[in-house]
């Protein structure tokens, strides 16, 4: 757990109930799951085939900068993301900041053919029993023992996506055997967005793998299995060219998507396509907002 910054009251209450969670999970029996996974990084190829642009879109009914929340039915905006072309579909789970649910990730699992990634504050280890999923998130700085989580994950089946803010975690990821990274854009400590985060942090990931090939240290991947996602903040297709530019293999898209960045008319299948179609620049996909 990375330590030294204080977090933004709202990360602080998720976290204490994500501890209050994991500690009623303690007194209930549950068996590790054995999950037979959708492939990440086959739907990903697919998709760069198909030319579109990978995108992971995210079923949030709210957050802690959200206004209101959306009350449709998961699996129906999930379809409606897959209409618009998505490559996989993430649900959050978390109840009380986020109205997401461990059912309404079943129903999207049950409803969609694409991978679908289970977001959460997952903390140890009974957590990843709650509910099947194609992948898992793990948020390199709230666990300790992320190397320990990144064996659990897999050894039920999951493909785990570790999500790094900074170097110190990205190294940590890697050296944790991680090869699905998501770069966060949003800063868990202050709760603000910059793109530039990922064009920092991207750069590093490749070359870190590759510094410990030649020192022959810790078990890091090789520097090609390694997939890099854009995560937050993702709301125009020039957002969508300037993550993919930074080497981007895929983008992690919630409130523009799900029309709660206010820029939007509601339709989730169109806002998904705006994104996965901005592969060239063309001034008549540049609908949104360009600030
Ligand atoms: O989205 C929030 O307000 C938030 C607040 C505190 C902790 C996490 C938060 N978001 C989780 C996410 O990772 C995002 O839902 C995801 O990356 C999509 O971001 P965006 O496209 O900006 O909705």
């Amino acid at each position: 757990m990375t330590s030294g910054t204080e977090l933004a009251p709202p990360v602080q209450s998720i976290l204490a109930a994500a501890s209050e969670r994991a500690g009623e999970g303690c007194n209930r029996e549950r068996a590790p799951l054995d999950v037979d996974a959708r492939s990440f990084r086959d739907a990903l190829a697919q998709t760069e085939r198909d030319g579109r642009v990978p995108v992971i879109a995210e079923v949030k009914p709210t957050s802690p900068t959200t206004d209101g929340t959306r009350e449709d039915d998961p699996a129906e905006l999930a379809e409606a993301m897959v209409a618009g072309g998505a490559t996989a579909i993430s649900v959050l789970t978390e109840p009380t900041h986020f109205g997401g649910s461990p059912d309404a990730l079943q129903q999207v699992r049950a409803a969609v053919d694409v991978p679908v990634l289970r977001k959460d504050f997952i903390l140890e280890e009974a957590s990843l029993d709650v509910v099947e999923s194609d992948l898992v998130l793990l948020i390199a700085r709230f666990v300790d023992n992320l190397d320990e989580l990144v064996a659990a994950a897999r050894e039920r089946g999951f493909q785990p996506l570790v999500e790094v803010h900074d170097r110190e975690e990205l190294a940590d990821a890697l050296e944790a055997g991680a090869t699905l990274i998501g770069v966060n854009n949003r800063d868990l400590a202050k709760l603000e967005v910059d793109l530039g985060t990922f064009e920092t942090i991207a750069p590093h990931a490749r070359r870190l793998c590759r510094l410990d090939e030649s020192s022959g240290g810790t078990e890091r991947p090789d520097p090609d299995d390694v997939t890099l996602i854009a995560e937050s903040g993702i709301s125009k297709p020039a957002d969508v060219r300037r993550m993919r530019e930074a080497g981007a293999d895929a983008l992690l898209v919630g409130s523009a998507i799900m029309d709660q960045d206010g820029n939007g008319d509601g339709d989730v299948t169109a806002n998904t396509r705006r994104l996965v179609e901005a592969v060239e620049p063309t001034a008549t996909t540049e609908t949104r907002t360009q600030t």
